[in-house]
């Protein structure tokens, strides 16, 4: 289960932070963080509930300002940018959310239509008959085009959720909770599509998770969120190599229970 070497250029910075701060009332979510992402990267965040995972995402997207800092995403500093250009820059950006719910009414092959109609005016049908074949087979379901969203499994969804997103060719992956509520064999089959997207698509990506096993499987480098910070940054096994109370509890939930 060891992430296989990607092929990351650490000259270039897709996602870069500097001391961004952020707080709700008197709760200081984020008491500077600065992070990089690289182009080519999987980097996983870990971080207890409520420690600001959701609004580094949210920040990094244009969703949230930030107190202080800066945050720079594909060379564009979010947050002076103009409502437009971030709109343009979000089309960049591929969401995957743990509730990016698919249309229910719709069939599988009109939930991967959608982004694409609304997003590129002059596409002709032949290239969106191409383009959802592609991300189908992508995410190894071109099985499932004319089903409906009810009829598919729960990792299935997830798939269909992830070529939605594959659809409009990002450069840039945010996966928010990929594996929470998968049974164990669907968790590995999803951490090793996300594994396949970074090496097919070329993609940059930011996971958020509480599961080790995804860290480990789909990591190229861990960033753990402590008080507010990122306090411990690196390899897998750097980032667990430590007697720090507030990391230890992580590794041996999941792995000696
Ligand atoms: N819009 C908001 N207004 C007020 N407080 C907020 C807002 N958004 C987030 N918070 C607070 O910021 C803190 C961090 O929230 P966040 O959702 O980022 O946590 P998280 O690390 O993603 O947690 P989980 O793992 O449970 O999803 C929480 O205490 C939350 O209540």
């Amino acid at each position: 289960m060891e992430k296989k070497k990607a092929n990351i250029d650490r000259n270039n910075g897709v996602i870069k932070l500097r001391g961004v701060e952020k707080s709700f009332a008197d709760y200081d979510v984020l008491r500077g963080i600065d992070l990089d992402l690289y182009q080519g990267e999987n980097l996983v965040v870990l971080g207890r509930s409520g420690t600001g995972k959701s609004v580094l995402i949210k920040l990094i997207s244009g969703l949230l300002s930030p107190d202080a800092g800066t945050i720079e995403v594909l060379g564009n500093e979010v947050t002076t940018i103009t409502e437009r250009e971030l709109e343009e820059l979000r089309i960049r950006i591929g969401f995957s959310f743990q509730n990016s719910a698919l249309y229910d009414s719709m069939t599988v092959r009109k939930n991967l239509e959608f982004p694409l109609v609304r997003n590129r005016k002059n596409i002709t049908r032949a290239e969106i008959d191409k383009n959802v074949q592609e991300v189908l087979e992508a995410v190894g379901l071109s099985q499932t085009i004319n089903q409906m969203p009810a009829e598919l499994s729960g990792g299935q969804r997830k798939r269909i959720g992830i070529a939605r997103t594959l659809i409009l060719n990002p450069e840039i992956m945010l996966y928010d909770e990929p594996t929470a509520g998968l049974d164990p064999i669907t968790c590995i089959e999803i951490n090793e599509l996300i594994n396949e997207v970074q090496e097919r698509y070329n993609t940059s990506s930011i996971i958020i998770t509480h599961d080790l096993t995804c860290a480990k499987m789909t990591g190229d480098r861990i960033a753990m969120l402590l008080d507010g910070q990122f306090q411990r940054v690196g390899a897998f096994e750097e980032v667990f190599a430590t007697t720090d109370p507030r990391v230890t509890p992580f590794y041996d939930y999941n792995f000696i229970q």
